[in-house]
């Protein structure tokens, strides 16, 4: 079901150093900040030849990586993304084999223009989950 891995997502407290990190230190490409308003959060997206890392950065008073980042004030791998070919029957595979469907289970439209949605990282090994329909 799962296909290529989309992006890896690091929660950053300061995305204009984590920027300058990846850009000046590591030699990446490095996008400006978008601001991702139903998702509560900012972005700064690294472009790698086979992936992407997403730098995300709380955005208004509700986000939901806020909890995350109290836990781990100098950042962390917040989730990994996978692709999926088609999301509503993703969906319905993972809620008939008992996985937790994160929000309420409709999917919203991510950073890239796709339909996502999240699964709760204690049925994954501790790992927070995103699928992307692409
Ligand atoms: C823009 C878009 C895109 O790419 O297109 C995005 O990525 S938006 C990316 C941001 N959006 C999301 O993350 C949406 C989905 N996320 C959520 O609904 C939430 O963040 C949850 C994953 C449910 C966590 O919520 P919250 O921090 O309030 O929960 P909590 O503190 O009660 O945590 C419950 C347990 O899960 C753990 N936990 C929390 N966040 C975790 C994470 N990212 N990875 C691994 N474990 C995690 C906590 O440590 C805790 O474990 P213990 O009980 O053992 O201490
Ligand atoms: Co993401």
């Amino acid at each position: 079901m799962i296909g290529k891995l989309n992006h890896v997502a690091i929660a950053v407290p300061d995305l204009e150093a984590a920027s300058r990190t990846y850009r000046d230190v590591l030699g990446a490409q490095v996008s400006a900040p978008q601001s991702v308003v139903e998702h509560g959060v900012t972005v700064v997206f690294v472009q790698l030849d086979n992936t992407k890392i997403e730098l995300l950065h709380p955005l208004g008073g509700k986000s939901p990586i806020q909890g995350f980042l109290d836990k781990n004030p100098s950042g962390g791998i917040h989730h990994i993304c996978y692709e999926v070919p088609d999301i509503i029957a993703a969906r319905e595979r993972l809620k008939a084999s008992g996985a937790r469907v994160l929000g309420d289970g409709e999917p919203k439209i991510g950073a890239h223009g796709n339909p996502v949605l999240f699964l709760h990282p204690k049925d994954f090994n501790g790992a927070l989950v995103e699928l992307e329909q692409a």
